[in-house]
């Protein structure tokens, strides 16, 4: 695998990394009349694609993201945050923003202070602040900030050349001057910093009048505030923060050429043109599941690849206990990192944790394992189910038995059977066995 610039800092230095989304802000220019980050862009929210790069690439130790106050948006966005947080293993807090930009950043900040007290953190701690907004920012530019910082910065802030002439105009509407601009850059995010440095621009900062406040469009402008340099590294045209409806068209575009737009169909995801997220990575999923039978004086029924079997003697569980449904879901489950059945329906198979799901048809939990494998961002490709098992026979149902788990999936599901040439318990007729496995991209 290669190597990433970040991974290079060799392990017990004691660095730790926070990175604070701030996506808090109400989406005024863009007019949807919700606030940005839960704004769709191809079918997921503003602040889902923005996670997407910090969930696949990033080694962090905590995530905190700044939300809006509405309490049924700060719902939403923040169970995405926790789905993303859950697949890459970090730990998250949420806390509401401000007023304005430089509120919300501030909250984010004390929420990091907070989580780095209670984990009794010594050494350094690299924050990284970025805009939900700069959703599409590509994960290189938060590698280069992060690259900075492990090198010695205290203070990193991603630049692009301007492309237009810059005038500066007067309150006449006339140009006033035309600004030389070599030497200007527009600045994006993820901005990175020391803590400790963050910590002494934000308590200067708290005693600016409410008109110094708003000239800080960004953090680096307060740390310069406090004379201390602020380096910079190149950013990238795809973190444009989407501000307008016409950044929105370009979002949308974007995603579209890179892949990244999960509706997109394969062959126009990896379109040409694409140089980041070229191709989208599929994520591969297995699953197991067994089931005794039942004993034989228990007239137990059997339900199998979502079939009811008449005469066929039934298998025990606490369900339906339908091995090649549980299969499928676990397999679903594994190719979105989030754990397995117990996980998400209770961990004695199917039923403690969720009441409403207790004694649930294995078609029930497929239905409800796509779902979920969904809302955290992912598309089914397909799902392909094999068990072992030396009755019923199973080549007449197989056609039904697929169209019953396809339309519970809400993808191709691909069943097939084998023997075990009697060896083991299901050759013993003590059990049946099925592995699956799941493709989601
Ligand atoms: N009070 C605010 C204002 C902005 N932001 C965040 O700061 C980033 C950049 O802000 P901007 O693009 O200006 O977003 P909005 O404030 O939502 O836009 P508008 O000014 O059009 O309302 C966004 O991710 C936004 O969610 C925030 O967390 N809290
Ligand atoms: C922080 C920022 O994204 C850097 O360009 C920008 O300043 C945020 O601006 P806004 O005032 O929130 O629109």
């Amino acid at each position: 695998m290669t190597q990433r610039p970040d991974d290079a800092v060799p392990s017990g230095t004691g660095r730790r990394r926070a990175l604070i989304i701030v996506a808090a802000g109400s989406g005024t220019r863009l007019g949807m009349g919700t606030p940005k980050a839960a704004v769709t862009l191809t079918g997921r929210t503003v602040l889902e694609h923005a996670l997407d790069a910090v969930t696949a690439t990033l080694q962090l130790d905590v995530l905190v993201l700044v939300l809006p106050g509405d309490a049924q948006v700060q719902h939403q966005l923040a169970a995405a945050g926790a789905r993303a947080a859950q697949r890459c293993g970090v730990d998250i807090r949420t806390v509401s923003g401000g007023e304005t930009r430089t509120e919300s950043v501030s909250a984010g900040v004390r929420a990091v202070q907070q989580y780095a007290q209670q984990q009794s953190w010594t050494g350094a701690v690299h924050v990284l602040i970025h805009d939900a907004a700069r959703a599409l920012t590509p994960p290189e530019v938060f590698h280069r900030v992060l690259t900075a910082l492990d090198s010695g910065a205290q203070s990193v802030v991603p630049v692009v050349p301007l492309a237009d002439t810059i005038k500066r105009v007067g309150p006449s509407a006339h140009v006033r001057q035309t600004v030389p601009r070599e030497d200007l850059k527009a600045a994006q995010t993820p901005q990175g910093f020391a803590l400790e440095l963050l910590e002494r621009a934000y308590s200067r900062s708290a005693q600016l009048t409410p008109e110094e406040s708003a000239a800080l469009t960004d953090e680096a402008v307060i740390v310069e505030n406090l004379g201390e340099q602020v380096a910079v590294v190149g950013g990238h045209p795809h973190a444009l923060k989407i501000t307008t409806s016409t950044d929105l068209v370009i979002a949308r575009a974007l995603l579209a050429e890179n892949g990244t737009d999960h509706g997109a169909a394969p062959e126009q995801a990896a379109g040409a043109g694409s140089e980041v997220h070229a191709v989208p990575v599929p994520r591969v999923g297995i699953g197991h599941d067994i089931h005794a039978f039942a004993a034989a004086e228990e007239a137990t029924e059997l339900w199998l690849a979502g079939l009811h079997w008449p005469g066929e003697r039934g298998l025990a569980g606490h369900s339906d206990a339908d091995p090649v449904a549980h299969a499928a879901c676990a397999a679903l489950f594994s190719a979105a990192g989030m754990g397995d059945l117990g996980t998400h329906f209770g961990a004695d198979t199917l039923g403690t944790s969720r009441a409403e799901y207790r004694g649930a048809s294995g078609t029930a939990l497929l239905a409800e394992a796509a779902r979920i494998v969904r809302s955290a961002g992912y598309q089914i490709g397909s799902v392909s189910v094999q068990f072992i098992a030396a009755r019923p026979k199973f080549a007449a149902r197989r056609e039904e038995a697929q169209q019953v788990l396809s339309r519970a999936a809400g993808a191709p599901v691909a069943v097939s059977a084998t023997t075990s040439d009697g060896l083991g318990f299901p050759g013993r007729g003590e059990g049946i066995m099925a592995t699956a496995t799941a493709v989601l991209y």
